[in-house]
């Protein structure tokens, strides 16, 4: 059964992979680009939000990061960083985002004199703010920041230290991010082995410009405890003369050691890394079973949300609430918060919001509810 737009909107939803400086309101940086005098390509916000879709949509990951420029440019001073922070989680809640770890790039925010640790906390206070209105406006929500190092650069050891030094005021894991190929992951095992000595969590965004060995660094070289996309893990898949799939050694490690794929099925169509949702591989590593989660990558890229997402998803491979569900527990056994807070949050927020869900179905009579444990195995 094909969930309504309405049931999507209420359903309780997990995200693990939001840009902060990708999901800026088109009227906010119309609004800060004022203030700072920084040129944009429109200046009427829905042509601007026109804009970004159309320029992301390239077909190339370089290309898709250029439009970046525009929202890191209006994200340089606290007040304009905890502006943003404050609307993501306004945002994300309203779209029935129950939890979301939010990731951005200290570095990129340092050119009008901030420091890092002045960054982080602008951001902080704006999530902690967001989440005050949220739970005011009825649709609670808990925000977790990664902090993301910049794969061209060089200062990912700086980046995982205050990873460390903010790991008890919201900050749960670190990243890297940008151009994936030229950049392999190796480049940054200094921050890596730093961050699993302190025995702190962080995934690495890989598998999406770049293919197999990009992964195989990020899993074993470096450690990571996710794939940020990962959906080039299909690279290992073959078809089997009996019709079956046969996995390649990497794609049977990631399925057995249940790596969690992060995957953003809208941005990968944007850069190339999937030619379209029909032909996105989220389909077959859900039927193969792998730890899939559910993304945005950059909503304002997009022109998404993780009710779009879910909407497509539903079009293209005909998934239904309890699949939803999955998803939503998937992403959670999968988070950075410790494991009684996720556990919290799959028992008290995400069953009893799907079986409310059902139950109303069931009232009005629209339509039968799937027999019952035709999803226990999962
Ligand atoms: O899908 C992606 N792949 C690689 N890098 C990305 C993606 N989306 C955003 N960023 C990069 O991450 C930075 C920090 O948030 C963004 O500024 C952008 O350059
Ligand atoms: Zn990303």
């Amino acid at each position: 059964m094909a969930p309504t737009w309405e049931e999507i909107r209420a359903a309780p939803k997990v995200i693990l992979h939001d840009h902060l400086d990708g999901g800026l309101r088109p009227s906010t940086v119309v609004d800060l680009a004022s203030r700072v005098g920084h040129e944009l390509p429109a200046s009427d916000p829905e042509e601007l939000g026109r804009w970004f879709v159309e320029a992301a949509d390239s077909g190339s990951l370089e290309r898709y990061l250029e439009t970046f420029q525009h929202t890191v440019a209006v994200m340089q001073t606290s007040e304009a960083l905890t502006r943003v922070a404050a609307e993501c989680a306004e945002d994300l809640a309203a779209d029935g985002v129950v939890y979301a770890e939010v990731r951005y790039a200290p570095e990129q925010h340092l050119d009008a004199g901030l420091t890092l640790d002045e960054v982080v906390r602008a951001v902080e206070a704006g999530f902690r703010e967001g989440e005050r209105r949220a739970a005011e406006a009825g649709r609670p929500i808990r925000v977790a920041t990664l902090l993301t190092a910049m794969r061209h650069a060089a200062r990912s050891r700086e980046i995982a230290e205050l990873v460390v030094r903010y790991r008890d005021t919201g900050v749960v894991g670190f990243d890297i991010a940008g151009a994936e190929a030229g950049f392999p992951p190796t480049r940054h095992l200094d921050a890596f082995e730093y961050l699993r000595r302190e025995n702190a969590h962080f995934t690495i965004h890989a598998g999406e410009a770049f293919g197999l060995p990009s992964i195989w660094e990020a899993l074993q070289w470096c450690g990571a405890d996710r794939l940020g996309h990962g959906v080039r893990i299909v690279d290992d898949l073959a078809a089997s003369e009996d019709g079956n799939v046969k996995l390649g050694r990497l794609a049977a490690y990631v399925r057995d050691k249940r790596i969690p794929l992060e995957l953003c099925p809208s941005s990968n169509v944007q850069t190339g890394a999937a030619p379209s949702i029909e032909e996105h591989p989220f389909g077959l590593l859900t039927r193969l079973r792998y730890r899939v989660t559910v993304n945005t990558d950059n909503r304002l890229m997009s022109n998404t949300s993780m009710s779009r997402e879910l909407a497509l998803l539903s079009e293209t491979f005909g998934y239904d609430l309890d699949d939803y569900q999955w998803f939503a527990v998937n992403a959670l056994k999968s988070a950075f918060i410790p494991f009684d807070e996720r556990l919290a949050l799959i028992n008290d927020v995400v069953k009893p919001g799907y079986a409310a869900l059902k139950a109303q179905r069931t009232l009005i009579g629209l339509r039968p509810v799937a027999a019952p444990g035709a999803s226990s195995a999962r």
